[in-house]
């Protein structure tokens, strides 16, 4: 039987990244992890241990830190469009990078009602995120956020579902629906102003949430990425995962008390975990993008 090495790449995992710009007084921090992978001829060290070709994950982690200090990190994408690229075109045997990066928030806090030149609380748990892949002189850009916990208290209803032997879910024309959103969205078209984008695509992402009467979750998912895709032409595809954040309504009448929608167990799993792609018909080639 024949063996063969298939697909790899390697690089660091997560390095934490924070960075302090001064404006006068005023302190502007960014706080990201960000995860390099190189591709290309890699053979000979996974064959043989010849690290001639092996740019260390140590060297990949000091690019990262050194970037940062030789020219403003801006926006997530633009910093990771820089490191993949830097890689991909300083060594002869890479000749793809992926560079992941989740941007934390921080907020200042406000101190006699005015934001702190230099203090800051964490901005919650929502992260906004980026894939870059470089393969030669191609590059993909894959954005999105995660852990954008959202919750409607009405307009939200689940039934004419199949019943069989094991169905006892009950049909309900009310009920809570809570979910934490992880979207993650291609570009399509250079020259995309990345700040703007993520703001618009959050904001269509949380109305359309908000405004959709909901049959079910998957209604729900399809109807937040078509609205994307029609009012922000930079976006080819978006993919959204969604867990059913279940509120079940606790039967109090052991108690003699009546439940009219009022009070809830939210439960924390299982969960129903919906998941879809929302794309162009006539999408182009998304090469490596995803992958
Ligand atoms: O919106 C929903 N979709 C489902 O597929 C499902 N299944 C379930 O038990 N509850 C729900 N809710």
């Amino acid at each position: 039987m024949a063996i063969t090495l298939g697909p790899n790449q390697y690089g660091k995992a997560e390095v934490r990244l924070v960075t302090v710009t001064r404006t006068g007084e005023t302190h502007h921090l960014k706080d990201l992890t960000v995860s390099t992978a190189l591709r290309g001829d890699l053979a000979a060290t996974h064959l043989t241990g010849d690290n001639s070709d092996v740019v260390a994950t140590d060297t990949q982690k000091n690019t990262v830190y050194a970037f940062a200090k030789q020219s403003p990190v801006g926006e997530i994408e633009d910093f990771a469009l820089r490191l993949g690229r830097h890689f991909v075109s300083s060594f002869r045997q890479i000749t793809g990078a992926r560079v992941t990066i989740d941007e934390h928030g921080w907020d200042r806090i406000p101190v006699d009602g005015h934001p702190h030149d230099h203090a800051f609380s964490r901005g919650g748990e929502e992260k906004r995120t980026t894939v870059v892949t470089i393969d030669g002189d191609r590059s993909w850009v894959v954005s999105g956020l995660r852990d954008l916990v959202v919750l409607k208290s009405a307009g939200s209803e689940f039934h004419g579902f199949p019943r069989d032997e094991y169905t006892t879910l009950a049909e309900t024309d009310d009920r809570i629906l809570a979910t934490a959103v992880t979207a993650r969205w291609r570009y399509q078209g250079a020259d995309i102003d990345w700040r703007t984008s993520f703001a618009e695509i959050r904001r269509i992402l949380l109305e359309t949430f908000a405004t959709k009467h909901s049959l079910s979750l998957q209604q729900t998912l399809y109807a937040m990425g078509a609205a994307v895709l029609e009012e922000r032409t930079e976006v080819a595809e978006i993919r959204l995962s969604m867990p059913n954040k279940h509120h079940f309504v606790v039967d109090l009448s052991p108690f003699g008390l009546t439940n009219d929608n009022e009070v809830f167990h939210a439960a924390d799993r299982p969960y129903g975990l919906i998941e879809g792609t929302v794309l162009r018909e006539e999408a182009e080639d998304c090469g490596s993008a995803w992958q």
